[in-house]
């Protein structure tokens, strides 16, 4: 039935104000109202079609984004957009393409390591797309050890040159998205070497292509990997591989914020610490978190809004079947996760201070924010990437046989997601750098420097060793203070075991080594701990409309309590909890679980995102599920003809052979 709101029975359950909820989802009533009005200039136009990708061969896929591109720059020009409504119509085009590293990597790298004079003279430039950059850092034999990189940048004094070389099959580079056939610029990355020194990795601009006819400069090999997992996907872009026979640079092509090279061939550090090289991976990290709350906040729709019209068994007395979002374990796998969505949107927005706050203490020189932001930058994106990655997952299968179907939008959305699981730092990897910021903070507790920011907690580390939950009743772990208590002891007593434990090895570098796996759930308990600690700081905001904040609370404490009863063990074997406390915490979380059930809809209506943005038939806002699914079954091009192509080649043949044996 076409214009029927199958699911305005469920809207009509909510308890709250679902409008005022989207602002708070948006951030601010003005954010809601630049993404509003973008993401319906996109869904309403046909040039930004995207239901026919997993479809297109790779050639017609990529043109076809190559299309969208350009024409999202023409509108964006005609309707003057400011560069916030140009970022979020982008974002709203929903297609991984070459410009997300033009202006998620190749302008932020320019910006955070370039001098005065180097933004003068490319921002210009790379602002009106005169050129287009990406970021080629990864070689095909390094991408997790920067310092492993091989490409080498030897300064030439003669010609006040840098000559560009990749000198083994190892040292090409390989992954930089954009790079394969449209990047005209590219940073990259490359050791340094003056006069037979070597000064480790450094980036610099470079040209790759002509801008006139577009092929590679003399000495350069580019061209694209190959396919990716996934059909459509993200195989809209062209991640490349690029080889350098000695090709020469401007000297003053080396971005040197962080360092220089004069005239003479001489190497001079400034006062900015080294690690700025890697400041366009912590400004990325921070951004893909904000994403992950995207991503999941997506499939919990589908989920959601599919799970309220699919009904399964139970039918009585003339009454239809159970709505499958009535199951508990229904609830039980999808509720944790809508709560996630929201975790995630929070400690986003928190994460996005902490980085703004550490770029203005840097202007002012002042670095001593950069440790606690890499630290969290880094948790933060491995924590909600994987939480993310696993959740479109489990959204699929809550979804049962029809989240399957390319057209349910859950395929496409997981492969597209999960290479951020690896890309701006394997997960692991970046754990494992949280953890050593944790074990740098213990070893320092003895020296009198008092942790600060998300460590702030460990100052307190001999009372939280010693602490004992007092929750008696399941509503007290409604508490923020039980629950932070409790989270604040886990993450407290699984570093300090880890810190005992290297402390005896005579080598901590090998005794890093062989404790990685517990450093890594240290690590992970620590930003389990933040997230958790951000919800709560949210909810100390005045934050109106009727029933908003008090589901934010249901949602916070879901939040917390999924994962005190996920990782019980943890909970249980520091000590941190009873056994007792642990059952009181599942109980609880029944009774929000309840809570959450007649307003599910109502949550998800609250991420505002449009039909085409959503792209699923199970997501769809009227909840009119089976027609569409019949519809677009017969859309398929195998439906083209009733026999198939091959048929009269290939099985014809076979069963009149059949038919011959049969009468033998
Ligand atoms: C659309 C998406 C497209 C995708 C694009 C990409 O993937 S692009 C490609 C993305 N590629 C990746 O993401 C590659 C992932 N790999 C890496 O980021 C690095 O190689 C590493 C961090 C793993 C190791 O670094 P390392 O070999 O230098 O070794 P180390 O561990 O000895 O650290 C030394 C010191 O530096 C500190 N520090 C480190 N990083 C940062 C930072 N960002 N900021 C500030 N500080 C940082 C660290 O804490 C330590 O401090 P301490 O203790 O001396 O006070
Ligand atoms: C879709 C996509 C887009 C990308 N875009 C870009 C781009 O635009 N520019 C760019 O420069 N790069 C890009 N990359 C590359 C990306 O950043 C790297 O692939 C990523 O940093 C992981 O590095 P790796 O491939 O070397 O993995 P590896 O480090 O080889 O990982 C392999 C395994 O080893 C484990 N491992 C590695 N080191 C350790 C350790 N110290 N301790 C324990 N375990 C370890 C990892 O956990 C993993 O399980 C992209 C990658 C992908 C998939």
């Amino acid at each position: 039935m076409e214009g029927v709101d199958h699911l305005a029975f469920e809207r009509n359950k909510a308890q709250f104000d679902v409008d005022a909820m989207k602002i708070v989802w948006a951030g601010s009533s003005h954010a809601l109202e630049v993404s509003d009005r973008m993401s319906r200039l996109v869904a309403s136009d046909p040039a930004f079609r995207k239901d026919n990708r997993a479809m297109l061969g790779r050639k017609e896929l990529f043109k076809n984004t190559l299309r969208k591109a350009a024409y999202a720059l023409k509108r964006i020009i005609e309707l003057r957009l400011s560069e916030e409504e140009a970022s979020m119509l982008r974002s709203f085009v929903d297609e991984p393409a070459f410009t997300d590293l033009h202006w998620g990597m190749f302008v932020p790298a320019i910006k955070g390591q370039g001098t005065e004079e180097q933004l003068k003279k490319w921002l210009p430039l790379a602002q009106k797309m005169q050129i287009i950059g990406c970021y080629a850092q990864t070689e095909l034999g390094h991408g997790s050890n920067v310092q492993g990189l091989e490409t080498t940048v030897t300064f030439d004094p003669k010609t006040d040159e840098f000559v560009i070389h990749s000198p083994t099959l190892t040292s090409s580079k390989w992954w930089p998205g954009g790079l394969g056939k449209i990047s005209t610029h590219a940073v990259v990355y490359g050791r340094l070497i003056t006069d037979g020194q070597d000064h480790g990795v450094h980036g610099f601009i470079v040209q790759l292509r002509s801008l006139d006819d577009h092929l590679p400069l003399p000495g350069i090999t580019v061209g694209d990997i190959g396919m990716k997992f996934g059909n459509g996907a993200y195989n809209t872009m062209d991640n490349g591989v690029l080889r350098f026979d000695h090709v020469r640079i401007p000297r003053d092509q080396m971005l040197m914020r962080v360092s220089r090279v004069t005239r003479e061939g001489k190497y001079v550090q400034s006062n900015v610490p080294r690690q700025l090289v890697y400041g366009t991976m912590v400004y990325v990290r921070q951004t893909i978190v904000s994403d992950a709350s995207t991503a999941l906040s997506r499939a919990v729709c589908i989920a959601t809004r599919y799970s309220a019209v699919r009904r399964q068994f139970g039918a009585t007395g003339g009454n239809p079947e159970s709505q499958v979002i009535d199951y508990k374990t229904q609830q039980a796998r999808l509720f944790p996760l809508l709560a996630s969505a929201y975790a995630f949107r929070f400690v986003g927005e928190w994460l996005k201070w902490l980085y703004t706050d550490v770029m203005t203490r840097l202007q002012a020189n002042d670095f001593s924010t950069l440790p606690e932001a890499h630290a969290c930058t880094a948790g933060l994106k491995s924590l909600t990437t994987s939480a993310t990655s696993d959740g479109i997952e489990e959204c699929r299968k809550l979804c049962g046989g029809h989240g399957y179907l390319c057209s349910s939008g859950l395929p496409e959305l997981f492969a597209v997601y999960v290479p951020t699981c690896t890309y701006e730092g394997d997960n692991i990897v970046l754990l494992l750098q949280v953890a050593r910021h944790l074990m740098k903070t213990i070893s320092q507790l003895g020296s009198g420097k008092k942790p600060v920011g998300t460590v702030a907690y460990m100052g307190r580390v001999e009372q939280l060793m010693e602490s004992r939950s007092d929750v008696q009743k399941a509503e007290d772990w409604l508490n923020p203070s039980a629950v932070l208590g409790a989270f604040e002891a886990r993450a407290a007593r699984k570093s300090v075991a880890c810190a005992k434990n290297l402390s005896k090895f005579s080598n901590p570098e090998e005794g890093f080594l062989e404790l990685s796996n517990d450093l890594v759930e240290a690590a992970r308990a620590h930003c389990q701990l933040i997230v958790v600690s951000k919800f709560i700081d949210k909810l100390q905001q005045d934050i109106p409309g009727k029933g908003v904040k008090q589901l934010l609370e249901v949602l916070c404490s879901i939040y917390a309590l999924f994962h005190l009863h996920k990782h019980l063990g943890d909970f249980l074997s520091t000590g941190c909890i009873t056994s007792k406390q642990g059952s009181l915490a599942n109980d609880q979380l029944r009774s929000l679980y309840s809570q959450v059930r007649p307003n599910a809809i109502g949550l998800v209506d609250a991420f505002n995102y449009t039909d085409h943005y959503l792209s699923s038939i199970l997501g769809r806002y009227d909840g009119n599920v089976y027609p569409k699914l019949y519809e677009e079954a017969w859309k398929d091009p195998l439906n083209d003809s009733v026999i198939p192509d091959g048929f009269q080649e290939y099985i014809r043949p076979m069963l009149k052979q059949q038919l011959r044996n049969a009468r033998l």
